[in-house]
């Protein structure tokens, strides 16, 4: 045994002992690995978790490695990794990466307590050389860590895993002993908490690495949460879309609640002070699958002609061919068949674009009153829905719900708590109102003297909420919608003209992902309206604007309080959640 190998020989028997656990050594991929999955289906899929055949180790004789001179080129590297379309402002605490580090966080403290282990973020931190060893076009060997056990669900959907660094890592580093007492935490796609699972190593990041799951050993035990029984979709193990198929749906409402409460804990952890420590009960949608009414899939070509229809791979790897989407309407599902028997082989410059638009529409009888349901494919087609008594039309690229089931109950807690109080609501101001959703669709709600003012970023969703107003046969003198920022609402014109006050007011909030701001939250204080629906489809920053808003409260003492906060599942079978709280005056 040359030094070493005796090195690595004593960090497993180091591991053997401390977890009283056999350790399997990892292996390095000969054969390609089969996917987890039902049995039953392993013919749709192909045999490895993304297109590469398995690579052989260029370096079997694993000799020491020297120590990384290529820092700056790794940190840049993996900054290009991080960065997204959307999401580059990671210095914000509430953005995923920031909030995906503040669950490992989490994890690690409980786990410590658990196995009496004072495990700190620097003992899971991994080195450039390791994570320069991992980068997609560097690593050199496809390493399988087999039956690693899945101890935490991120808001991600991803289950996390803890592994000794030197079960695997020693080859990649430059003095084997420096992984002593060192661990990585493992991000695995579609796993749930009690999964055993095998996973080949990918990418390692800072404070973690990703595992891209081969299969689940453990499918049938009682461990695991898991039934693969419940999966749907043919396309779940490799498609982005949707994280929680394997889940019962009482377990997916669960986890929701408990992303809700997570997001408090982090960001608000006052709130039990005003609602207690059960908050955040999700509400199940009528429909679990058929009811998605927005699709946006994208072509994919090869050869200057289209290949393919679909999403994202859960792998980052490319897009993947969806041929249905069992969270879609009948009819959503209907176009995409067109679609894709109407592109497919053609040219790609038969097509302008590489994404399409496909949304639900109503069409109403206008004669008979009689509706029917279809999909209009283009950003710019007049789309028509119906809520209750209320009919909302938009462009296809405007914002609207996409779950029409859900709403009907949205409306009637809003209806329930403005009504609680039983005073009488003089105004209704809609900020972040898109085409007039709320506004409109709570206007008998309140009585008929009521003032409605919405305001909204978006000009064309502006023209459509009045248009929305008149359509419904609303008083266009009694709901007003104009646009502009919800930041500068309390000092526009027309807002300070139109005579609202915030006495017997009730505001509801809506904005998109980032949340509201310190600006918006001020002005919010000083309007006093009687109570405040915040609707949030990312709790997170829910959870800091509610901290923001206790926060401004401080000096001039606590004029609101939490009334309750509870999640609507507007996503079955993925990893969203909306949640609204209610505020109220004190
Ligand atoms: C989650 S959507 C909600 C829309 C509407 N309440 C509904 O239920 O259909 C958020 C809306 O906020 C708008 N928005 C984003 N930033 C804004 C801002 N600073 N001021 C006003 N509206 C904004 C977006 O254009 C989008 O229509």
């Amino acid at each position: 045994m040359n030094p070493t190998q005796t090195k690595i020989t004593r960090l497993i028997n180091w591991y053997s002992t401390l977890s009283n656990q056999p350790v399997n050594p990892p292996r390095t991929s000969e054969k390609p690995q089969k996917p987890y999955g039902q049995p039953s289906r392993s013919h749709l899929y192909p045999q490895k978790p993304y297109g590469k055949p398995p690579k052989e180790s260029k370096n079997p004789s694993r000799s020491p490695v020297k120590p990384s001179n290529d820092k700056h080129k790794y940190a840049k590297l993996l900054k290009h990794f991080q960065k997204t379309k959307r999401r580059n402002d990671i210095a914000d605490p509430t953005h995923p990466s920031s909030i995906t580090t503040l669950e490992i966080k989490e994890f690690i403290t409980k786990y410590g307590q658990k196995h009496n282990l004072n495990i700190t973020l620097g003992d899971i931190t991994n080195s450039y050389d390791l994570i320069g060893k991992f980068l997609p076009r560097l690593r050199t060997d496809d390493i399988i860590l087999e039956n690693i056990t899945i101890r935490y669900l991120t808001a991600d959907g991803h289950g996390i895993a803890i592994v000794p660094k030197a079960t695997y890592a020693a080859p990649y580093v430059v003095d084997p002993e420096e992984l002593l007492g060192k661990f990585t935490i493992f991000l695995v796609p579609k796993t749930v908490v009690g999964d055993k699972v095998n996973i080949l190593i990918k990418m390692h990041h800072e404070y973690y690495a990703e595992g891209a799951l081969m299969e689940v050993t453990n499918s049938d035990s009682r461990q695991s949460r898991r039934n693969n029984g419940l999966v749907v979709c043919q396309h779940f193990d490799k498609c982005n879309g949707c994280q929680l198929q394997m889940l019962s749906y009482e377990d997916q409402l669960r986890h929701k609640q408990s992303i809700i409460k997570k997001a408090y804990r982090f960001f608000y952890p006052d709130i039990t002070k005003h609602v207690g420590e059960e908050f955040g009960t999700v509400m199940g949608s009528p429909l679990q699958y058929t009811y998605r009414t927005k699709l946006t899939p994208h072509f994919s070509f090869g050869s200057g002609v289209f290949t393919g229809l679909g999403f994202e791979s859960v792998s980052n790897q490319g897009r993947i061919d969806v041929k249905q989407c069992p969270i879609a309407t009948p009819e959503i599902n209907d176009k995409i068949t067109e679609m894709r028997d109407k592109f497919l082989g053609q040219s790609k410059s038969t097509l302008p674009y590489t994404q399409l638009t496909l949304r639900q529409s109503t069409r109403i009888n206008n004669d008979t009153g009689s509706t029917t349901q279809v999909a209009l494919e283009g950003q710019y087609k007049v789309i028509t829905e119906k809520v209750n008594d209320f009919v909302f039309q938009f462009d296809g690229n405007c914002f609207f719900q996409n779950n029409n089931a859900i709403l009907p109950s949205v409306l009637d807690y809003i209806t329930y708590h403005t009504k609680l109080s039983g005073k009488l609501i003089d105004n209704l101001v809609d900020a972040y109102c898109g085409v007039g959703f709320f506004g409109i669709a709570l206007s008998n709600a309140v009585p008929e003297t009521t003032k409605i003012f919405g305001i909204e970023l978006s000009k064309t969703s502006i023209k459509y909420a009045n248009h929305n107003v008149k359509i419904n046969y609303l008083d266009q003198e009694r709901i007003k919608f104009i646009q502009g920022d919800a930041a500068s609402m309390f000092r526009n014109e027309e807002f300070m003209t139109s005579g609202i006050l915030g006495k017997n007011s009730v505001v509801i909030i809506d904005p998109s992902r980032k949340g509201s701001n310190e600006m918006f939250l001020k002005q919010l204080l000083e309007f006093e309206p009687e109570l405040i629906v915040y609707i949030s489809c990312n709790v997170f920053t829910q959870a800091r604007d509610l901290a923001t808003f206790a926060k401004l409260q401080k000096e001039g003492g606590q004029k609101y309080r939490v009334r309750d906060i509870m999640g609507f599942d507007f996503f079955p079978q993925t990893k969203h959640v909306e949640s609204v709280a209610i505020i109220e005056k004190v």
